[in-house]
């Protein structure tokens, strides 16, 4: 199942450089590892913004909502998300 999720970043300005800087860090570890894992598929930077556009290829609604309350970023985050379906225009055979 795909889902495109936007998040938008809000660090508190009053948060410790040192602790924004470790759970900067720790998101982009996690990001990579379900990257390779094949379940973020797609994670683009929307220009000018402290936001991202994803797209995450999981097996349930109930797996998106795991990976998405694991994020250490997570409580400084509005995430919104949108379940896609096929499209009966699309050439691309490998997307379901
Ligand atoms: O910077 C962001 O958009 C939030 C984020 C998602 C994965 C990551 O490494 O940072």
């Amino acid at each position: 199942m795909l889902f495109h999720v936007r998040m938008n970043v809000n660090l508190p300005a009053a948060m410790p450089a040192e602790e924004a800087t470790r759970l900067k860090l720790d998101e982009k570890a996690l990001a990579h590892r379900l990257q390779e894992e094949g379940k973020w598929r797609h994670l683009w930077r929307i220009a000018g913004q402290y936001a991202n556009v994803s797209v995450f290829d999981v097996d349930s609604v109930d797996e998106l909502h795991a990976l998405l309350t694991s994020l250490p970023l997570l409580p400084y985050m509005q995430v919104e998300v949108m379940p896609l379906c096929r499209h009966p225009s699309s050439i691309r055979l490998d997307d379901r």
